[in-house]
């Protein structure tokens, strides 16, 4: 008979990090990191300016290698980076294709609650940079990955936009879905959890032994 786990057991993580260590030059920028995140998680990463937010998301996607510690993850993620990474000569369209081929969302739902149906058609340097900011963000509900990474992601985005975007979390998380976002703005989001890293700006410079 296969053992069954007990019914107090725990889901294992979609995401676990462990004393995550990362240079970058010579400076120490994240120490130590641990957190973990489970399905229907959203976590805010804040910090201020260069605490290494965004080398910590970069990390976890896989985009650079820890110095330190391990990262383990048991699901398919999307990274948000800074950088909306759309060609201004293809279309929104054109843009988000190799997106919606490699991933599960549909790009006409996809398009439509993120209010981009309109601009489907346009090349991409006629957008604005909330419009861009919306179009990059329809990369990450392409890919129909739970696990998203979203560095700033309201960047550029209108009242209206953030509100949406909210709500788009919501169902995301609803669906068993989790994230972690970088914001510097509060994001309209219910039972949050928080991790903040200090700034080891004025830290000396350490070398890796
Ligand atoms: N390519 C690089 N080489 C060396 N240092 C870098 C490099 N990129 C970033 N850094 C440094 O790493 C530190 C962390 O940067 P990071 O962009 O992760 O911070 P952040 O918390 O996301 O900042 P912000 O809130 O301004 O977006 C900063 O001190 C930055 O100067």
């Amino acid at each position: 008979m296969t053992p069954q786990p007990p019914p107090s057991a725990l889901p294992p993580p979609l995401l676990d990090v462990r004393d995550v260590t990362v240079f970058r030059g010579d400076r120490l920028v994240l120490d130590g990191v641990s957190l973990s995140l489970f399905s229907g998680d959203a976590m805010i990463l804040t910090g201020p300016n260069g605490a290494g937010k965004s080398t910590l998301l970069r990390t976890i996607s896989g985009l650079r290698k820890p110095d330190g510690g391990t990262v383990e993850r048991q699901t398919e993620l999307a990274w948000l980076g800074h950088q909306d990474a759309l060609k201004p000569g293809l279309t929104l369209t054109q843009n988000l294709a190799l997106a919606a081929k490699l991933g599960t969302g549909h790009m006409h739902e996809v398009l439509e609650t993120l209010d981009l149906t309109f601009l489907a058609d346009l090349p991409a340097r006629l957008l604005s940079s909330g419009q861009k900011r919306r179009a990059a963000f329809a990369r990450v509900m392409l890919s129909g990955a739970p696990l998203w990474l979203l560095d700033e992601p309201t960047v550029g985005l209108d009242v209206a936009s953030i509100e949406r975007l909210g709500a788009i979390m919501a169902e995301h998380r609803a669906k068993g879905g989790a994230m972690i976002v970088t914001t510097h703005v509060p994001l309209p989001l219910e039972n949050t959890r928080s991790h903040e890293l200090p700034s080891l700006a004025n830290a000396e410079p350490l070398w890796l032994s």
